[in-house]
């Protein structure tokens, strides 16, 4: 953040050692500064001492007003451009060119996460460092960091917060036509080949699923609004049409649940009964028809060993995206993390549509204790999060625009519950290979592409040690890229880690 406004921060507390959080942090008056953070009693270094949820500013709110208040001395930036106030103690610490504590900003949480970098003796003040482009003058600095003010950094350069002013005018891919289609050889990725379409009957693969006669045609509407209202309407089904005419009957497709569900009664249906019904869509004709044979199949066709034509636009856009994750991966590392980081960007075809927001999480295993906390999935939690939030904003005051992502929200309908974590027509990039759980858990979420740095060939589960899209019993297929470090640079130093860890 960089001050422009003329506001003062607040006035000096007249007491001392007042407010405490539970880390037994107290308030003080620092010399010089109004108040600090102190602590009141010896912590070791790698603790958390502060945990701080924010209030958000869209970046137009705080462009137009935020920045001419006392705001501004204090809000942070967040990865998305919106501005963010702290609260609890966060918006107290001081700043020290040789800080005692770093701060993460969390996405999946919207908060602030404070935690020491060395031991600190009771009575030492607790503070961070805002950036090298500071609008005071800092009390206590023998010398100040000389300043380059061409990096805006603010308080969250040096954390979560991935800016990089830079790589919008350096980098490959950045001269020439950016609708140009580049040649696949050329590319700064290597595709991986997923097995060609079953076309023989003993190959479909299939799922059961509940499915029930109809014999009144005009329940189908009846039951076409029951199946919204009981949630059935499930993404998992999408690639099937929902009713199949043989002759006179009409049966409707249920639900692959292992049990069957209960119906409206008034409708007096028969018992539902199980079927086998294809997994997945057909890419080629003879497998609609096959797969037609067994339950009428959405045709998604795609010629034979055809892939997407990348633009140079939107090679740069993922280059720029594995870039944005490998900081979030070193930032991670900086943390006590493991080096694991995931982005997932707003699609490039949407790029122009300034509510569509992007969404990076790393990998939390260690701070957290908690061995699933990966970063695929915890970047999913992120995206599926932020969209129920968005969700209970909306619902709590309709009339407000919802800002970030609100042309995807204002698509859907409080029905479509449970669609949160969908990634369709995403592309998910992240440092290392997923694991087996990760790329179940991008399966599930129907991401378009996942594209990754390094290949875990130990415990991968895009093409290491399984590749799950091409597994039986799978219902969606997703593309899997391997970044090419050598024709499209992006790494600074994030090391290879150890390869039998589930990434
Ligand atoms: C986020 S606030 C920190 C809390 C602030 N001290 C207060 O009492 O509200 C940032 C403001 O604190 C002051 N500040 C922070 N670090 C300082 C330092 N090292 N030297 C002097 N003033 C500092 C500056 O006025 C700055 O605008």
């Amino acid at each position: 953040m960089a001050s422009s406004s003329s506001s003062k921060p607040a006035t000096p507390l007249s007491t001392s050692a007042e407010h405490l959080n539970s880390s037994v942090c107290v308030i003080k008056i620092a010399e010089g500064k109004s108040r600090g953070v102190y602590a009141s009693r010896p912590i070791t270094r790698n603790t958390t001492i502060e945990i701080s949820p924010v209030l958000f500013f869209s970046k137009e709110e705080y462009e137009n007003h935020g920045k001419y208040t006392v705001l501004d001395h204090y809000a942070f930036k967040w990865a998305d451009g919106r501005m963010a106030l702290a609260l609890g103690l966060g918006s107290l610490f001081n700043h020290s060119d040789t800080p005692n504590v770093s701060f993460t900003l969390d996405s999946t949480t919207d908060s602030i996460r404070y935690t020491t970098v060395s031991d600190v003796n009771t009575g030492d003040e607790l503070q961070i460092f805002y950036g090298h482009k500071l609008w005071f003058s800092p009390v206590d600095e023998m010398q100040h960091i000389t300043i380059d003010t061409r990096i805006e950094d603010g308080w969250g350069g040096l954390s979560a917060v991935i800016e990089d002013t830079e790589s919008d005018c350096e980098g490959p891919f950045l001269d020439g036509n950016p609708d140009e289609i580049i040649p696949d050889e050329d590319l700064p990725f290597t595709r991986f080949k997923l097995p060609p379409e079953e076309e023989e009957p003993g190959s479909i693969r299939t799922v059961q699923a509940w499915v029930v006669d109809i014999p009144d045609p005009r329940h189908i509407t009846t039951m076409l609004k029951w199946l919204k209202k009981n949630g059935l309407e499930t993404p998992d089904l999408g690639h099937l049409k929902r009713i199949r005419k043989h002759g006179d009957t009409t049966t409707f497709l249920l639900t692959t649940a292992p049990d069957p569900p209960s119906l409206p009664e008034e409708l007096n249906l028969p018992q539902p009964v199980q079927t086998p019904v294809p997994n997945s869509s057909a890419l080629t004709q003879p497998s609609l028809h096959l797969k037609s044979a067994l339950w009428p199949t959405v045709y998604t066709p795609r010629r034979k060993g055809e892939s997407e034509g990348w633009s140079r636009g939107k090679v740069r856009w993922a280059w720029q995206a594995m870039k944005t994750t490998v900081e979030a991966a070193i930032n991670a590392r900086r943390d006590g993390e493991l080096p694991i980081a995931a982005h997932i960007p707003p699609p490039y075809e949407s790029l122009v549509d300034l509510n569509q927001r992007a969404f990076t999480a790393c990998d939390t295993r260690r701070s957290t204790n908690h061995p699933l906390r990966h970063a695929a999935i915890n970047a999913i939690r992120c995206m599926a999060d932020y969209r129920a939030s968005a969700d209970l904003l909306r619902r709590a005051s309709p009339s407000k625009s919802m800002g970030p992502e609100s042309s995807f929200d204002s698509a859907r309908d409080e029905s479509q519950n449970g669609t949160n974590y969908l990634l369709t027509s995403r592309t998910f990039f992240i440092t290392h290979e997923p694991c087996i759980m990760c790329s179940m858990a991008l399966l599930h979420s129907r991401v378009k592409e996942v594209v990754y740095l390094y290949p875990m060939t130990k415990t991968g589960g895009c093409g290491g040690s399984a590749c799950l899209p091409t597994l039986n019993g799978v219902n969606h297929r997703f593309g899997i890229c391997t970044w090419n470090e050598e024709k499209a640079p992006v790494v600074r130093d994030v090391p290879h880690i150890d390869p039998t860890i589930d990434v």
